[in-house]
């Protein structure tokens, strides 16, 4: 068996067909949705996803502004810059480039965020509108995911899904909205004894570690569902996801590839957020 690949790159494109025309509608409305991007430092890696990011929001139509901060900025000057993004009718969507250096705390950047704005869904509102079923923003990579995995209709409720990793960023949201579609969730993590006999009963197998090749086809369910959410740089400099995907494309129904699986979809999971919130400005204007 080959796997059919999930491609993020060509779902995140037919997206942003949906997206641009959506932000056509509300300008006619005179309203532009505006995301706000702050990136702290030079950190190569944000650079590649926060221009991939400006690329995709220009190409819908978004006002889109980025703020670039030196790596010496204090905690205090970046709070003073979001308060005054949380001001401004401009900005639907406002969101800061993660990781930040080590002076400032991230935990109180994202909850000074204001939570109708964090478009990351990081602020401990949104996180509890996640785990309580209510209507909120979300983080861009389960979102991206969900909307991939519905894209090749793939079953959810019922399915038992592991997802590898528990981070506030992938692993524990991830996890919350397989459950929201009623699939049996089990979160394993670096504590987990005897993985691989979990990760062979995954009708669904997220692996958001960051390891390179930890999941091999050996280990997978044949006919899973393989969503890879790992970023690594192999000795090459190539970037490779968790799984050591020839392998696992043997043995799976579906997987996505890296680069062009889960990447594009983050934006693409952003970006609907982004869109979702200046749609209810319409719907408050009305
Ligand atoms: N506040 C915050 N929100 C985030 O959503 C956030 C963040 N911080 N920090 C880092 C992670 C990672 N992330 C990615 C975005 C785009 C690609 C992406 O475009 N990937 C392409 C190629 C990338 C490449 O070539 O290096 C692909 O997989 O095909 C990947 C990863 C957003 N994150
Ligand atoms: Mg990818």
């Amino acid at each position: 068996m080959t796997a059919t690949i999930l491609d993020g790159t060509k779902v995140a494109k037919r997206a942003d067909q949906v997206f641009q025309e959506t932000v056509q509608e509300l300008k006619q409305h005179q309203i532009i949705p505006g995301l706000a991007v702050i990136l702290v430092g030079d950190n190569p890696a944000s650079a590649v996803y926060v221009r991939n990011k400006q690329r995709r929001a220009e190409k819908i139509g978004l006002n889109y502004q980025l703020f670039h901060l030196p790596v010496t900025v204090s905690q205090d000057e970046l709070l003073e810059l979001i308060q005054r993004l949380n001001q401004d009718p401009q900005v639907d969507g406002l969101m800061v480039q993660m990781p930040l250096p080590a002076q400032i705390d991230a935990m109180v950047v994202m909850n000074t965020i204001a939570p109708e704005k964090d478009v990351d869904g990081f602020s401990i509102a949104n996180v509890g509108r996640l785990w309580s079923g209510m209507f909120g923003n979300f983080p861009g990579t389960p979102r991206g995911i969900m909307r991939l995995l519905h894209e090749y209709q793939v079953p959810i409720a019922g399915q038992h899904a592991v997802v590898i990793g528990r981070s506030d960023i992938v692993g524990k949201p991830m996890a919350a909205l397989l459950l929201r579609e009623n699939a049996t969730v089990t979160i394993a993590h670096s504590h987990t004894r005897d993985l691989r006999s979990l990760t062979r009963q995954a009708d669904i197998l997220v692996v958001a570690v960051g390891q390179a090749g930890l999941i091999s086809g050996a280990d997978i369910k044949p006919g899973a569902v393989v969503v890879d959410v790992g970023m690594n740089r192999n000795e090459a400099g190539k970037l490779v996801g968790d799984i050591d995907f020839p392998s696992v494309a043997q043995v799976a129904k579906m997987v996505t590839p890296v680069p062009g699986g889960v990447g594009p979809m983050t934006i693409t999971g952003l970006l609907e957020q982004v869109v979702t919130l200046a749609q209810r400005r319409v719907e408050q204007n009305d």
